[in-house]
């Protein structure tokens, strides 16, 4: 019988791979039906994850084993190979027979007339799973940096292209090497709820360990993979699943109970909710988003936590109109979410080069209206979750370097944590938490101050 975290496993990269799903939504649905017992839900997410994180790479080791380029191949094949290759190298408490074996029986049940061919690729797989390294080193031993590395780290080529020429290899294939670990299980305190101290102690009444996060306030850490939206805690609003990095952002607005605050790009709420309840749930807070459904998920996470002065608003942000400004905006732009590669492994192969300029033509867009309906004096706080320069500090020169827009960048290094500004080193428009540093996503901020 086939592992049922295997079989889910499955069922979510075979609607990735023909339906071109997205992972957390694929997954969603494959963990939905019948009873799943944590354990299974903890390996098919880590299967489902971590075959994902490394598809370039597990391409490139199946293919020698193969007569014919595995893109020819049925996509349930496809699947069925790199997901049991996976765990025969990156899981170590997976015996490499127990895939193979469930892989085989998978290519029964779904692709029958390639069983003899899945069984005869693993077993000559499982030989070598562990060598994978040097085997890599040999095959592009006379390959362009570029390539190499994009096959190492399983990132497309024309991303870390673009990344090294930003930054330089050595930043980034640290970071590159950081997200293809699993990420860690963080969450917000909300301390309209309780301080960060009693959050921890309502979520051990449920049994789950967790300790404060070494990066924000109200960060917390939990131990392992738990679904956390079935605790009572995360029912009753006491938390929310945010990454540690993701809550530096809406501190930066400096905000104070009783201000009126714009969000143009609000979904799913992570960031606004964070904003209500650091004032209190005291003042306004405008919360556009573009698409209906993500209007009502910030709905829901507002009436979750119990927050009051949370206004969701359907509308595009490039065009909010306000009857009065306001006194701080947030511009938490779409993006090519480069930064996020641990979270959404699916991502980077959905990417175009063409999105980039795309993008940052629609962010340049979003933060000029923002600093258009933000009063003088008060502040317009840009944020992306993303590593390209020009999605983030050219977005933010450029608007700025406008007289008529008549902002200033400030600097905002006081309000890191020493720390934390001793690794960002000097800043110039804002600046980059590398996702290697805390083990969170990375992100990029700046802060404008309206004239
Ligand atoms: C990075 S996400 C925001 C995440 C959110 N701030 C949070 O912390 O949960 C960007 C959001 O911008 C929205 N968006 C895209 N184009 C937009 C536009 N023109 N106006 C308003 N929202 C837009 C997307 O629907 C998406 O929900």
């Amino acid at each position: 019988m086939i592992a049922e975290g295997r079989r889910r496993a499955y069922q979510a990269l075979i609607r990735v791979e023909r339906d071109a799903a997205y992972l957390n939504v694929a997954l969603q649905g494959a963990l939905a039906g019948g009873k799943v017992d944590e354990r299974d839900r903890a390996l098919a997410t880590e299967i489902a994850y971590g075959t994902l994180r490394r598809q370039i790479t597990l391409d490139r080791l199946l293919s020698p084993l193969l007569r014919r380029p595995l893109a020819k191949l049925d996509p349930e094949v496809r699947v069925i190979l790199r997901m049991s290759a996976y765990q025969m190298t990156w899981l170590d408490r997976v015996p490499a027979y127990a895939a193979a074996n469930d892989g085989v029986e998978l290519a029964k049940r779904h692709r029958p007339q390639a069983a003899a061919l899945v069984n005869a690729v693993l077993r000559r797989y499982a030989e070598r799973a562990q060598e994978w390294e040097s085997l890599l080193k040999k095959a592009l031993a006379g390959a362009r940096d570029l390539e190499r590395w994009s096959v190492m780290y399983s990132v497309p080529a024309w991303i870390v292209e673009r990344l090294v020429a930003d930054h330089g290899a050595d930043r980034v294939l640290a970071a590159l090497a950081s997200m293809n670990e699993p990420a860690p299980m963080s969450l917000r305190a909300n301390r309209l709820r309780g301080s960060r101290e009693e959050v921890i102690a309502r979520l051990a009444e449920e049994g789950v360990e967790a300790r404060s996060g070494a990066l924000a306030d109200d960060g917390v850490r939990v131990q392992g993979q738990i679904d956390v939206t079935r605790l009572q805690a995360y029912r009753d609003g006491w938390v929310t699943i945010q990454d540690e990095g993701a809550m530096l952002v809406a501190p930066l607005l400096r905000p104070e109970p009783g201000m009126r605050v714009v969000d143009l790009c609000a979904a799913p709420g992570g960031k606004t909710t964070h904003l209500a309840e650091l004032m209190n749930d005291r003042g306004e807070i405008d919360a556009y988003d573009v698409a209906m459904a993500k209007v009502r998920a910030v709905r829901q996470q507002a009436e979750r936590l119990g927050v009051q002065s949370v206004h969701p608003r359907l509308g595009d942000g490039r065009q909010v109109e306000p009857g009065a400004l306001y006194d701080a905006a947030l511009v938490d732009a779409p993006c090519t979410g480069l930064g996020v590669m641990r979270r959404r492994p699916d991502l980077r192969y959905r990417r175009r080069p063409e999105d980039v300029a795309q993008l940052a033509q629609l962010q340049r867009s979003l933060l000029r209206r923002a600093c258009a309906i933000v009063r003088s004096g008060g502040c317009v706080v840009y944020s992306t979750c993303t590593l390209l320069k020009e999605e983030n500090e050219s977005v933010v020169r450029e608007v700025a370097s406008d007289p008529s827009v008549g902002v200033r960048i400030e600097d905002i290094g006081g309000e890191l944590t020493p720390n934390l500004a001793a690794r960002v080193g000097e800043r110039t428009a804002g600046f980059l938490l590398w996702p290697d540093w805390y083990e969170t996503d990375g992100f990029f901020m700046a802060r404008l101050r309206r004239i």
